[in-house]
């Protein structure tokens, strides 16, 4: 059983492409940080917003950015997923609803990718209706897909091309959450 999944998890990578290595991903890191320094570590900023991390994608790209926000915040996470151990998005699970109470609050969502939108949809309607005054989307890569997404991010590391891609979180298949770059796969419908 552990072989299989080693040796899939070695033949996946095998035929991957790097796209980004870590020092393109540790920048785009930065510049998201720096970009919501400027607004949250103002002189006159009295805020105190609500980090949530989307679990479990964006563990890394939570994990590399908080350290580099330099005001006040409130952290906690929610659970959502849509794509299991699949490459193709299905219907979206919550397993961790927000818990803290987002009434009133500026609520900053991290999530490691915008795909076609729907996970970021749901979760930015849930919170809006549980009575959050602004919702801030940021995102550490968003997929140039060719059409319309249900919501747009706020604050965007990289933009990325239409490929399924693994690392700095991403799994394929459960697989390379913890590759430092991002790799493109040959998924299964193409291998
Ligand atoms: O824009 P969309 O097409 O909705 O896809 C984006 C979502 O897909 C991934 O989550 P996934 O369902 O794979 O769960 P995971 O975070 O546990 O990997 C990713 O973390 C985003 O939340
Ligand atoms: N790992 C991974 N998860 C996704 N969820 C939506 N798009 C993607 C993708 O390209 N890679």
């Amino acid at each position: 059983m552990q072989d299989f999944h080693h040796n899939r998890a070695r033949a996946l990578l095998e035929t991957a492409e790097e796209l980004f290595n870590k020092e393109t991903v540790d920048a785009a890191v930065t510049r998201m940080a720096d970009t919501l320094n400027a607004r949250f570590n103002a002189p006159d900023s009295q805020e105190f917003p609500l980090v949530l991390g989307v679990m479990g994608g964006a563990v890394v790209f939570t994990g590399n950015l908080l350290p580099q926000l330099t005001f006040p915040l409130e952290f906690d996470y929610i659970h959502v997923s849509r794509y299991g151990d699949e490459d193709q998005g299905g219907q979206v699970v919550w397993k961790v609803v927000p818990r803290s109470n987002v009434t009133g609050r500026t609520v900053i969502v991290l999530d490691d990718i915008l795909d076609e939108g729907e996970t970021l949809a749901h979760v930015k309607q849930r919170l809006l209706d549980m009575g959050a005054a602004e919702v801030i989307l940021a995102v550490f890569c968003d997929k140039a897909i060719g059409k319309a997404k249900p919501c747009k991010a706020d604050i965007v590391g990289i933009t990325i091309p239409n490929r399924f891609v693994v690392g700095f979180g991403m799994d394929a298949y459960g697989y390379w959450r913890n590759l430092p770059g991002l790799w493109a796969i040959k998924t299964d419908s193409e291998a």
